[in-house]
């Protein structure tokens, strides 16, 4: 398969030929051995590797399943995605591990299943060869209830670093929240109880363990500048999910409780800090926290609803829509979506258009911005937060070279566990 004339994200504009699963040559004139696209003028990325998503089985296929989530990751774009522990049974051990790598082998994108620290987890087999599971640790409870306590917390890091498995932190401090709006029952409540401060605590917390044992964390869905200049300053490195670039409290009045997530939406000023920072660099990459939840377990009170909003589809569209306005550059859209996240979790062969990588790429219209209507994304939520936003989505997305979406059409084909070593 041969791309011709493809513009890409430096602006260069490039034929790009595909052998088998690789990238076999990327330059000016090339011959087409076989299929040719014709993508004058046209976007050619790097799939997005988006290294926080929900895909809810085993246990809570009512919300999500392995089919629906992937097909929604392929249509936005995204070819690679690390699946969350807190699925039930919660993956802290070969067996869930390997239960849910049965269930995940349906999955239309490539992925990897990570590992949870729990009391219970069992690290000698979750972080060992042949699973090598990235790990994942919530500081405070979330969906699932997976909180720790800190001496857990030490420990878990001792033995990812000399595993040399990446730990990625949900870096909230439960005893931090504010118990003194309990009685509030309006959607903005969520965001005044699980305090900002309670955000920038847990990662100076995490990042201060993390040096202090001589290794690294990366933060998890940060929503606070605060926070991402605590993770900067030390040296770590940490994501921001899209809802917190794109919404904020003065959305909650028309979100109501769907608006729910943890960390919570900020103020509109703390948003407009994490985009800068996004743009400028202090954040590392973008990580969708999809998190769905059907209509009916959204439609609760503010504290009774689940946290969590759906978000793989839409973010490389909502990127995009911004790169076309000139908000951010498509360099760097690349490098947070894609190589950065490589790099962050050593995905040697993939977040780049050269020569040996994989062909996880996505072929968009730049210019093709249309309305993000929820009914239309192939969730089984059916909802989205970014109702009526604008978004540039993909018109053909390829993993290891077979094309999995395209123009709206779905092939066969399944993804690979990118963390299971020979
Ligand atoms: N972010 C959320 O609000 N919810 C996530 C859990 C998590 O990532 O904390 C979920 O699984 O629903
Ligand atoms: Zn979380
Ligand atoms: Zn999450």
């Amino acid at each position: 398969m041969l791309f011709r004339d493809a513009t890409l994200a430096d602006g260069r504009v490039r034929d790009v030929r595909i052998e088998g699963e690789s990238i076999a040559a990327v330059g000016t004139d090339l011959d087409a051995t076989d299929e040719s696209i014709d993508a004058d003028g046209k976007l050619l990325l790097p799939g997005m590797i988006d290294a926080h998503v929900h895909f809810r089985e085993p246990g809570f296929s009512h919300k999500e399943t392995w089919t629906t989530g992937s097909k929604s990751a392929a249509a936005g774009g995204v070819t690679t995605v690390f699946d969350q522990p807190n699925t039930d049974p919660p993956t802290i051990d070969a067996e869930s591990y390997n239960r849910k790598a049965e269930l995940a082998a349906a999955s239309l994108v490539e992925y990897a299943i990570n590992g949870g620290v729990t009391d219970e987890w069992n690290p000698d087999e979750l972080l060992a060869k042949p699973l090598g599971a990235l790990g994942e640790v919530f500081l405070a409870d979330s969906t699932g209830e997976m909180g720790i306590e800190t001496d857990l917390f030490e420990d878990a890091i001792k033995r990812a670093r000399d595993a040399g498995i990446p730990v990625t932190v949900h870096a909230e401090d439960a005893t931090l929240f504010d118990e003194s709006v309990r009685d509030r029952t309006d959607a903005d409540a969520w965001s005044a109880y699980r305090t900002a401060e309670a955000e920038m605590r847990a990662i100076e917390h995490a990042c201060g363990v993390a040096e202090r044992l001589g290794s690294t964390v990366h933060i998890a869905h940060t929503s606070t500048p605060e926070g991402v200049d605590i993770a900067a300053d030390a040296g770590m490195t940490c994501e921001v999910s899209p809802h917190h670039l794109f919404l904020s409290r003065d959305d909650l009045d028309e979100l109501g409780t769907f608006g729910r997530m943890n960390p919570p939406l900020r103020s509109e000023d703390r948003r407009v800090g994490m985009f800068r920072r996004l743009v400028e660099g202090d954040i590392d990459i973008v990580a969708t926290d999809h998190a769905p939840h059907t209509l009916e377990e959204k439609d609760a009170s503010i504290w009774d609803t689940p946290s969590g909003v759906p978000g793989v589809e839409t973010a490389l569209p909502l990127l995009l829509e911004q790169a076309r306005r000139g908000t951010i550059s498509y360099e760097r859209v690349r490098n947070v979506t894609a190589t950065n996240v490589a790099d962050i979790f050593g995905l040697e062969s993939k977040g780049r258009i050269e020569e040996g990588f994989d062909a996880d790429l996505v072929l968009v219209d730049p210019d093709a911005s249309t309305d993000i209507r929820g009914t239309q994304l192939h969730s089984k939520c059916d909802w989205t937060p970014f109702e009526g936003r604008r978004g540039v989505f993909p018109e053909l997305t390829t993993v290891r070279g077979m094309v999995v979406f395209c123009g709206g059409s779905f092939a066969d084909h399944s993804g690979r566990n990118v963390r299971v070593w020979g």
